[in-house]
């Protein structure tokens, strides 16, 4: 047998550092966001150790060109020679993670072993100088990105904490600039709960001065409305007037929803900003909050979440599960309460929000029966709030599509009939669950065949006077599989109005699709057409109180009228926004050349005088 070797895998550490920084991290800019992380997971290691400490982090920017160099110190827990054997020179090793460390291992926010290497993407070198809280002599690292370091002991004993030196790569000066410095620790660490100080050409600053009592309890957030809209102006960008606390049940998430003041596409991103242990980690967290939350823009900062190795996003588990419908129930809390204590400011949002509040509604039963009196529908009323409509006190029609809306929308006004236009999104689903939740609203659906009960029959002398008339006119349409009534209804300016049943607009999609579709297909939409009886006929229902239809009616020639009647019929289709079938097309233009053939006609026989 041949002898077996082991190797060690060897790791490329400038390739490495080239996936880091092309492929998982967004710019090179976090690589201010890692410094602040490891000092912030620095102090909450000494803090378990000696809970007396008191945090602080400073940044220090000096030289130019050249010689631009940053540090970064912090007073944690620091590292010992072992430490930094284990930890610093091993990627992929943290001392976070595991039994090792002293603290459990959601105290921190590193565990991946590998940012201090984004570093890399803007010095040449990475210095730490460290002095662990547990003693022995200060130490120095070097790293450089071809992946060899040196570690030597200093004779100097430096003050508890750890100081990272960079010096400014060719190409990289924009992200020393102590302006970006300031913006960038303020964005990453606004809500660090220990000054970060910077300082920058002979100047200091404490970049997170204002941190806001109300990180700890979003309840108070209540209570300093004006210093919370500001908040969120300054960290999301964006001028807000109004606000909901959340917080989950264990305390251990806890935000502000920021109610957009403008309102949004449906299909638009929705992003969240996310701060895990107080450092920002996410400001595109998707997943943080339900997709109904799309009117939301939220400050998120929570201890309990994993988030990845980019840390640009959360791990999709059952913890975030948890947080994301507690945080919605948040919301949905606010909303009903608004609802029943606040209904101005509720409408003002439902104003601007509309789709996402139905949307919500939709999904929520319960949310759905504290606001429906404030959501908006069309109706022939006009476009009014649900519970203004159900003050009129009549019963509330609602059709459940937009076409069908169209047709009956003017009959139905003419005859003082609510109706309400259910086709648009949400609409007919929300007011068939209200339909079942409210009985005592009187929600009903409604077809367009029941609007023409409320027709007129002729009487049996004018049944008799145009039955000819009638006759010639059905004829005329029997190609169309349409069928004629004569009735008087209202209003009178409207001469006829079409109708279908549902067999008849599945009939209509058929013929249309047989138009477009190779032979094969269409002889088999052919024999499903078929196959539909006779209530696939469409009705066209002529108007006698229409002054034109009671002319043609009495006239009844047999030339004229199945014109009309074929004129009439595509107007009717029109109206109703069908899309027509090449035959129906062609009889349009067919009968209105008749018409101006005979107005010609007529034109001669009168010496070229009419018009
Ligand atoms: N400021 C610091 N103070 C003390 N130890 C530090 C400091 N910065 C880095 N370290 C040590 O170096 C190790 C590696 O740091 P690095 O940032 O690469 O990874 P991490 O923070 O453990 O994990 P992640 O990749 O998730 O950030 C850390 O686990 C920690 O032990």
């Amino acid at each position: 047998m041949s002898e077996q070797n082991e190797y060690r895998f060897q790791v490329n550490l400038s390739g490495m550092i080239n996936i880091l920084s092309n492929h998982l991290y967004s710019s090179p800019k976090v690589y201010l966001r890692e410094l602040l992380q490891n000092a912030t997971d620095a102090i909450t290691a000494r803090n378990k150790l000696e809970p007396a400490s008191r945090g602080q982090v400073t940044v220090d920017i000096a030289g130019s060109g050249s010689n631009l160099t940053m540090t970064v110190d912090d007073n944690g827990i620091g590292l010992t020679e072992e430490d930094i054997h284990r930890f610093l020179a091993m990627i992929g090793h943290s001392s976070k993670v595991g039994e090792d460390f002293l603290a459990s291992e959601t105290s921190f926010i590193g565990r991946f072993g590998i940012g201090l290497l984004s570093c890399f993407m803007v010095s040449e070198e990475i210095v730490v100088l460290t002095q662990s809280a547990q003693g022995g002599p200060s130490m120095e690292w070097r790293g450089k990105p071809d992946g060899t370091y040196t570690i030597r002991k200093l004779e100097t004993r430096l003050s508890t904490g750890t100081r990272i030196y960079l010096r400014c790569k060719p190409g990289c000066e924009s992200y020393f600039e102590p302006e970006t410095v300031k913006e960038l620790l303020f964005y990453y660490g606004a809500l660090l709960p220990y000054p970060v100080i910077l300082r920058a050409s002979g100047l200091q600053e404490t970049v997170n001065a204002s941190r806001p009592i109300w990180i700890e309890e979003p309840e108070l957030a209540r209570g300093s409305r004006q210093e919370v809209l500001a908040f969120g102006q300054r960290l999301l960008g964006e001028r807000f007037h109004d606000f909901i606390p959340l917080r989950t049940a264990n305390g251990r998430t806890g935000g502000i929803a920021y109610i957009l003041p403008r309102s949004v596409n449906l299909n638009a991103r929705r992003t969240h900003r996310v701060y895990l242990k107080q450092m920002l980690v996410s400001d595109q967290a998707e997943n943080i909050l339900p997709e109904w939350a799309f009117f939301v823009k939220c400050l998120v900062w929570t201890d309990e979440l994993q988030p990845t190795a980019s840390r640009e996003h959360f791990y999709e588990d059952e913890r975030l599960q948890e947080v994301r419908s507690e945080l919605g129930q948040a919301i949905r809390e606010e909303l009903m309460r608004m609802g029943e204590y606040e209904p101005d400011r509720l409408q003002h949002m439902i104003g601007l929000h509309v789709l996402s509040m139905k949307a919500l509604a939709a999904e929520d039963t319960e949310f759905l029966s504290v606001i429906y009196r404030w959501l908006p529908f069309e109706s022939t009323y006009g476009e009014r709030a649900l519970g203004e409509l159900l003050d009129e006190g009549k019963k509330l029609y609602y059709t459940l599509s937009v076409d069908e809306y169209r047709q009956i929308a003017h009959v139905a006004a003419a005859q003082s009939q609510l109706v309400l236009n259910g086709g648009y999104i949400y609409n007919a689903e929300l007011l068939e669950h209200l339909a079942y939740l409210k009985p005592e609203l009187q929600l009903e659906r409604l077809v367009p065949e029941d609007v023409s009960l409320a027709f007129t029959d002729l009487t049996l002398e004018e049944k008799n006077r145009y039955y000819e008339a009638i006759r010639m006119a059905d004829a005329a349409l029997q190609s169309f599989k349409c069928q004629i009534q004569l009735k008087r209804f209202k209003p009178a300016e409207l001469p006829a109005l079409y109708t279908l049943s549902k067999e008849s607009s599945a009939l209509r999609s058929i013929e249309k699709a047989k138009e477009s579709s190779p032979d094969l297909l269409a002889s088999v939409l052919g024999n499903l057409g078929a196959s539909l009886n006779e209530a696939a006929y469409s009705t066209l229902y002529f108007n006698l109180d229409n002054p034109m239809i009671e002319r043609i009616f009495s006239a009844a020639h047999p030339q004229m009228l199945p014109a009309a009647a074929e004129v009439l019929y595509t107007n009717a289709l029109m109206m109703g926004h069908y899309p027509m079938t090449r035959q129906e097309l062609s009889a349009m233009n067919r009968g209105i050349i008749r018409f101006i053939d005979w107005g010609l006609e007529a034109t001669a026989e009168n010496g070229g005088t009419s018009v």
